[in-house]
């Protein structure tokens, strides 16, 4: 049994660090591990310009403990509103990577979101020029549509058709949950890649609502049936370099999670590479930990790798119930449970 890894330092390619207290206990738990992180614009209000990542970039830089050189990678939320010419100073701005969008009302801060792609032709024409690439949150948002089949109905109406107008593109169909996710990108163009979290590897929709509901397994896109799970544990164990690590890690107060309208959103961030290298083993592929956590990404965003590298110890410890957030608490993911690795720190 293999007791040590060693890898590459990774990288979050998918992670919220909010605001102000929040934010202030995010990034240093990213920051521990993580070398750059793809900081997601879903504030409120979101961060839509050049000047607004700008500004959240410091902000989050202010949080990063010193001597340490984690780097914040800007991205900007689109609205019906993101002319070319926002995407051309975002690209100015140097610290932008990418533009995410959110369907209007389709998760959390998501309400300013884009109602007709239509709208953004001209913008996605100048980020494939300007090599901002897209980061998608895939689910259709009408009311009719089941919330399980949301992602697939996403595919078949919106993002083949993003992929097909857009060639040259590079889109990431973030946070995927379903077998017909997964099929889409590995069978799409080499432009087209996604995130995988740990929870959405760990569980399927019986951990969410077998035994009581699970309000800290709550996340969107929804966790699934077991077989689209599986799917997912197959792909990442392929090696397939069109699947990286992306956390999604989703900090909420804890009355905001345990409430009787609980917000979607895991918070993974204080375990992250220890919960993805504890999945990783339970499926048999730890060799391919690296590629995931630390190759793939900074290929598929044309960046360097890091130079620095982590190790994983196998040394069993249970995840904390609580984390403190000032007067407040926080319940991360896997809170009382026990992972099977540890980053030597
Ligand atoms: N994943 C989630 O369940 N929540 C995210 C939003 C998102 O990534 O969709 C959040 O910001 O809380
Ligand atoms: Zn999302
Ligand atoms: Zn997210």
């Amino acid at each position: 049994m293999t007791q040590t890894l060693t890898i590459r330092q990774p990288d979050d390619w998918h992670i919220h660090l909010r605001d102000n207290a929040i934010m202030q206990t995010a990034v240093p738990a990213t920051a521990a591990v993580f070398a750059r992180a793809i900081a997601m614009p879903n504030l409120q209000p979101p961060v839509v310009s050049a000047q607004e990542a700008i500004s959240y970039y410091q902000r989050i830089k202010s949080c990063v403990p010193a001597g340490n050189s984690f780097e914040p990678l800007m991205t900007l939320y689109l609205t019906d509103h993101t002319t070319p010419e926002m995407i051309v100073e975002a690209k100015q701005a140097g610290v932008v990577k990418a533009c995410k969008l959110y369907p209007a009302n389709a998760t959390t801060n998501s309400a300013h979101g884009v109602t007709d792609l239509g709208l953004l032709k001209e913008t996605f024409a100048t980020m494939e020029e300007q090599g901002i690439l897209l980061l998608v949150h895939g689910e259709v948002t009408e009311s009719h549509i089941d919330v399980f089949d949301r992602e697939k109905e996403f595919i078949d109406r919106h993002m083949t058709k993003i992929v097909a107008d857009n060639p040259n593109l590079k889109v990431v169909f973030e946070h995927i949950t379903t077998a017909d996710a997964a099929e889409f990108v590995a069978s799409t163009s080499a432009n087209v890649g996604a995130t995988i979290t740990p929870q959405h590897l760990m569980y399927n929709r019986n951990d969410l609502l077998v035994g009581g509901v699970k309000p800290h397994n709550y996340c969107l896109p929804v966790l699934k049936r077991n077989t689209h799970q599986q799917a997912l544990r197959e792909v990442v164990a392929t090696g397939s370099d069109k699947f990286f690590l992306g956390t999604d890690s989703a900090p909420h107060l804890k009355h905001a999670k345990e409430s009787s309208c609980g917000c979607a959103g895991c918070y993974s961030a204080p375990a992250a590479l220890e919960l993805y290298a504890h999945i990783f083993d339970d499926i048999g592929c730890l060799d391919k930990l690296e590629g995931f956590a630390s190759l793939h990404g900074p290929k598929f965003y044309g960046l360097p790798v890091n130079d620095k590298t982590v190790t994983l110890v196998r040394d069993p410890w249970q995840m904390p119930e609580s984390v403190k957030v000032g007067s407040d608490d926080m319940v991360p993911f896997y809170a009382g449970q026990t992972l099977n690795w540890q980053v030597q720190r």
